[in-house]
């Protein structure tokens, strides 16, 4: 059995990671893909590069296709019969409605309409009564309808219902009744079929009579009606929790000759059987970036490769490409699972171009970066469109990953929106994989001097334009500009010294990677050939570019954060940071784009020891930056800050608890004392090599536990032969 097959995953979907020559499941992946599949929300917390990716696609592309061939062969969970008697119907209900499975919690998250259902059974004679408990907020109408009664309680003449707003409705009338209800507040619904009248309880006070001249020549059912709300419901199963009036029994106590059967729904073939509609995705998984997004589903689409009947459908829906495609291919092809990013995404669920019905997998990717972005409100929007039960009755689950998942807001998202998650946590804290070797060189232009004289130099930002910069002062404008000037040569440097051919290079702003790239190929076209990705740049040149730099076309990729986050560049043996960034968690994925799947990296952080003015363009800014040259300081209305690089590296340092390596100016990285020589972008060859005397210092204690476990044979083999000679 290949491996991915102990941890649950389909022959089908295993033969195709074994063509990827992937043998072993990652950590992240042995315990996470069993969470999912047993239908848990998790939170990954695994290093960059572990294969987080993989850990959540692998069990919804299974999940998923396990649901459509139910679906296709008429084994959906709403066909299952459902063990109590007396429960909400999954035949004659309104599409949008969810009925748990067991029966007698509803849910619709439908904002705009109304969806309605009725009890599967109901009563022709007799003195009735069952409780309503609101289990969320929303709008709800409960009361009792006949099975010709619209589905929409109370706009016709066969339904009779009493709403959250205080009114009660029949035949379309809304007439004042009672007293407005909400959540956690419990609705007795009487019915008395023998004086044709109907009257309704909150939390045990008596409202009076809602309808008298109840008809009562055909039976009447339990039935509700919801709009974005949640209502569960006691038939008598359990005890009530306010006491039935004298003569009102629970529906459960109700005589065979006394019920009616609910056939609604039923006679129509489809037995129950979920139909999902072409814009209906079982799963929304959402990433920070376009790239990223990308990404995703070129790897569920490599994991697919052999799952036939039914196909499984997905769809990559993202900015800057042409919308009209995205609706025609959700109208005409259909999506089972869309990987998205946010801004996209909610414009096609708002439109009603998505449709959240059946959605069961909520994914955040980069969760942290997500809501660190400002996506919050955004994710909880849609979470709260998405049925916490779908209509074939299986609960939504949420699945939230990130190399920095131990961030303030997702722990608050996570209580907020999740149930009962369980944290994959391999390291307990954010870390940074042993396979990327991270080392800092000091910018010091009071010490290295170069700048001074440099004939040919990097364009630098043009924060000092106003400035009194001159070479002969040591003004903090002068060393500030030394710093740009020093940052450019020490790229290079560094490039030179690692005799680099493959490198990501992540600058500070838009501006500072357009003119690296104009320097590199200034200096030297072939010899340092780059691209740029970032957000400046239009979404073709952006993929373009990403496609060049992965098939090794040109060799140094020059980006902003936007690249910072899960892009994975097979084999990428280096990275430099030209700044820091100010958020510590971006400087773990930023070195993170090296040293993954096992392969050793190397990321070179360029770190001034004094302050350096930089862009910093915020809200205030109109044109958000561009052509701004409004050089003043924040605290002035201006766009600029002094960008304090040492207090980065300190906090970045306590975050991670540990020292970061630094070397000198020389960029001479020496061997590290574990590893040995390694061959950044290659494997580990001898892991371990430093254990000179590991079989030695391991030997006594191999000795000891091959005695135990001799000991533990003997001692199974004396009771077994014992047993079995007392049997015979
Ligand atoms: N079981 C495996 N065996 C071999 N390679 C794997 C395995 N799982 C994933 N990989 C490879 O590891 C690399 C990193 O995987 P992935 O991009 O999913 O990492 P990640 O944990 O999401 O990283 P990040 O936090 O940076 O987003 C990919 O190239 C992927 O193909």
């Amino acid at each position: 059995m290949a491996a991915f097959e102990e941890f649950g995953v389909l022959p089908e979907i295993s033969k195709a990671i074994d063509e990827m020559e992937w043998t072993l499941p990652t950590d992240i992946q042995a315990e996470g893909i069993p969470l999912v599949l047993g239908g848990g929300d998790v939170l990954m917390a695994a290093e960059t590069g572990s294969g987080k990716t993989a850990a959540f696609c692998l069990p919804i592309i299974q999940i998923v296709w396990e649901t459509l061939k139910d679906i296709e062969s008429g084994r959906s969970q709403s066909s299952v019969s459902i063990s109590p008697p007396w429960t909400m119907s999954t035949h004659d209900r309104g599409n949008a409605l969810a009925v748990a499975p067991d029966g007698v919690r509803v849910q619709s998250r439908e904002q705009k309409e109304w969806h309605g259902t009725r009890c599967t059974r109901g009563v022709s004679s007799g003195k009735w009564g069952f409780e309503a408990i609101v289990t969320d907020e929303g709008l709800c109408r409960v009361g009792w309808s006949t099975l010709t009664a619209s589905l929409d309680l109370g706009t016709d003449k066969f339904g009779y219902g009493f709403g959250g707003t205080g009114k009660k409705s029949n035949n379309r009338q809304f007439d004042n009744y009672g007293e407005a209800f909400g959540k956690n507040d419990t609705i007795t619904c009487l019915l008395d079929m023998d004086k044709g009248e109907i009257r309704f309880r909150k939390n045990g006070v008596d409202l009076g009579v809602a309808f008298s001249r109840v008809s009562t020549d055909k039976p009447l059912f339990p039935a509700v009606v919801l709009k974005n709300a949640e209502m569960s419901f006691n038939f008598g199963d359990k005890p009530f929790k306010h006491s039935l009036p004298d003569k009102y029994l629970p529906l459960v106590s109700a005589a065979k000759e006394q019920i009616a059967m609910n056939t609604n729904g039923q006679a129509d073939g489809s037995s129950g059987v979920v139909k999902i509609s072409n814009n209906a995705p079982q799963a929304i998984i959402i990433e920070p970036s376009r790239e990223l997004a990308e990404q995703t589903s070129n790897q569920i689409r490599l994991f697919k490769k052999y799952i036939q009947n039914p196909t499984l459908r997905e769809l990559l829906v993202i900015g800057g490409v042409n919308v009209k495609e995205q609706i025609s291919f959700l109208q005409n092809t259909g999506a089972d699972i869309i990987v998205g990013t946010p801004g996209r995404l909610e414009d096609l669920i708002q439109g009603g171009y998505i449709s959240l019905t059946n959605c069961r997998f909520f994914v955040l990717d980069e969760a942290d970066g997500l809501l660190k972005q400002g996506y919050t409100d955004l994710i909880e929007r849609l979470h709260r469109q998405m049925p916490k039960i779908t209509a074939d009755g299986k609960r939504l689950q949420m699945i939230v990953c990130s190399a920095t998942l131990h961030a303030f807001e997702v722990k608050k998202m996570a209580e907020k929106l999740m149930h009962f998650p369980t944290w994959v946590d391999l390291k307990g804290e954010d870390a940074v994989p042993e396979t990327v070797h991270h080392v800092v060189v000091k910018v010091d232009p009071q010490r290295d001097r170069q700048w001074n004289g440099l004939r040919r130099h990097i364009m630098t930002d043009g924060v000092h334009q106003q400035d009194d910069v001159r070479s002969g002062n040591n003004s903090p404008e002068t060393l500030s500009v030394a710093v740009k000037l020093l940052k450019g040569e020490y790229v290079i440097r560094a490039i030179d010294e690692h005799k680099m051919d493959r490198a990501i290079i992540f600058c500070r702003t838009k501006l500072d990677c357009d003119n690296l790239e104009k320097y590199m190929k200034q200096i030297d076209k072939r010899q340092y050939s780059c691209v740029c990705l970032h957000g400046d740049r239009k979404p073709a040149e952006r993929k373009a570019n990403l496609e060049m730099f992965k098939k090794s076309e040109v060799k140094f990729l020059i980006c902003t954060d936007v690249a910072a986050r899960g892009l994975d560049i097979s084999g990428l043996p280096f990275m430099i940071n030209v700044t820091l960034p100010d958020e510590k968690s971006n400087y773990v994925h930023r070195i993170g784009r090296v040293g993954r799947a096992d392969r050793m990296g190397l990321a070179i952080s360029l770190v001034s020891t004094v302050p350096e003015k930089v862009w910093y363009h915020g809200e205030w800014c109109k044109s958000r930056g561009r052509n701004c040259w409004n050089t003043n300081l924040t605290d002035v209305q201006g766009c600029c800050i002094w960008y304090n690089e040492p207090q980065y590296l300190a906090d970045i340092e306590e975050h991670l608890n540990i020292t970061i390596q630094q070397i000198e100016p020389d960029m001479k990285v020496p061997h590290d004392e574990f590893d040995g020589k390694v061959v950044y972008g290659q494997k580990r060859q001898q892991i371990g090599s430093g254990y000179k005397n590991h079989t030695a210092q391991m030997a006594p204690v191999v000795k000891d536990l091959s005695e135990l476990e001799k000991q533990a044979q003997l001692m199974y083999l004396k009771r077994h032969l014992t047993k079995t000679a007392r049997i015979a």
